[in-house]
């Protein structure tokens, strides 16, 4: 099976947690978009959802799914998002697509997180991929050099604006050996809106697409 094949597999077996009358939060990314599709096939069931990102809210209403803003829903049933990185205790590195502060506030708002992702994302250690964090526009400079002394590599995401109108910092080279530890430390960096890093709230079930089929993965 085809990576794409294996984003699509997860998206579609999340809807086995969508329940009639559910709020949906909605990720963002590649997988995510699976999820959408397949949300469409039900989604006379689906009371509305609330979405991460400007592009996954276009898509949901592209195909006619409600869209609530979060502040008219007083919680949120589910969320079903993807991930760039997953570890055994289900912490992500989330934000390659840049949502990682819309996505932080949906996975806070909701009662049961659904991390959908294929097999390539699922690592022992957190850190291989660089890991993004959300910074107002004017402390760009400041935060990348706090960044160096905790001990990363700073790389500015040129051209990238998030949907806040803040800037990405992708930080290379750390094995995040104790992630809830470094999500504080860079929560205090002044100027930083979000860290990619979720490890406070992680995820509380993970669907892991590989060859032999959907693997179901539940902190116990
Ligand atoms: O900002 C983007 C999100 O955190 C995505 O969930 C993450 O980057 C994974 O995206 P994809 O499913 O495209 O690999």
């Amino acid at each position: 099976m085809t990576q794409e094949e294996l984003k699509k597999a997860v998206g579609y077996a999340a809807l086995d947690y969508i329940k009639p009358g559910m709020i949906v939060g909605v990720g963002t990314g590649s997988t995510a978009a699976y999820f959408i599709d397949a949300l469409a096939t039900i989604k006379e069931d689906v009371v509305g959802t609330v979405s991460s990102s400007i592009a996954s809210t276009e898509k949901l209403q592209r195909l006619g799914i409600p869209v609530f803003d979060c502040n008219e829903v007083d919680g949120v049933d589910v969320y079903v998002d993807g991930a760039d990185e997953i570890n055994p205790s289900l912490q992500m590195i989330k934000g390659g697509g840049a949502a990682l502060t819309r996505e932080k506030i949906i996975a806070a708002m909701a009662k049961k997180f659904v991390c959908i992702v294929d097999g390539s994302k699922k690592v022992d250690i957190l850190g291989k991929f660089p890991l993004p964090i959300e910074v107002i526009p004017m402390a760009r400079a400041y935060v990348a050099r706090q960044l160096v002394s905790l001990g990363g590599t700073p790389i500015y995401r040129q051209g990238v604006k998030t949907d806040n109108g803040n800037v990405i910092i992708d930080v290379h080279n750390l094995s995040i050996l104790n992630p809830i530890e470094l999500e504080d430390q860079i929560n205090r960096i002044a100027g930083v809106v979000t860290v990619g890093l979720f490890s406070h709230r992680g995820a509380d079930i993970a669907l892991v697409g590989t060859t032999d089929g959907v693997q179901t993965i539940t902190l116990k």
